[in-house]
């Protein structure tokens, strides 16, 4: 099934496996420390960055504020709509959290402003991967990754609907 958005599969993902991914991100993170704080991109990081902020007990949380996509369109750029307090230091010592790298163009974007800190994803397509220092899941490029907070319970098709092409 082609699609116009370039996205032939969907990852769901629920609040449990969300939950774990992140908690599996903070183990990794855990002795790449200490880190002076935590810089969630909004708002797809602001989840995953509670969780990793709550097991490596970082207290001093900042966003940085972007938007790249509406719904499954890409835009024509990455807008940065708030800086944070950690480019002072161009980021060093920070942790950088966001929920996913797809193209990759949002954490080069991010990574300008704080070119020393550590970028770290819970998931990662291909060509997003060189843009991160640390993630836990790869699916592929033409996969999206449907995050708890963009389903709801609907009925499922039956198969001998699905195979009718409804
Ligand atoms: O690697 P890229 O191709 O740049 O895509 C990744 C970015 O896209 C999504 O954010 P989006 O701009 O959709 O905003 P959101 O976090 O508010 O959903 C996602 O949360 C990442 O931040
Ligand atoms: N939710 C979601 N947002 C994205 N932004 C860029 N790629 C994706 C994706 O696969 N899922
Ligand atoms: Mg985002």
């Amino acid at each position: 099934m082609a699609s116009s958005s370039g996205y032939n599969k969907m990852f769901p993902v629920s609040w449990t496996e969300l939950h774990r991914d992140a908690r599996a991100l903070a183990w990794r993170l855990a002795d790449l420390g200490p880190f002076k704080g935590l810089v969630a991109i909004t708002r797809g990081g602001l989840v995953p960055a509670a969780i990793v902020a709550r097991e490596l007990n970082l207290r001093l949380i900042d966003t940085i504020c972007s938007s790249t996509y509406d719904r499954m369109e890409r835009g024509a750029k990455v807008e940065l709509l708030k800086g944070t307090i950690a480019e002072q230091d161009k980021g060093k010592g920070w942790l950088i959290v966001d929920d996913l790298v797809d193209t990759g163009v949002t954490a080069r974007a991010v990574r300008a402003r704080l070119p020393e800190a550590h970028f770290a994803t819970v998931y990662a397509k291909p060509a997003g991967r060189p843009s991160v220092d640390s993630f836990i899941t790869e699916v592929s490029q033409d996969t999206w990754i449907l995050f708890p907070w963009d389903q709801e319970a609907v009925m499922a098709k039956t198969i001998a609907e699905l195979k009718a092409g409804q």
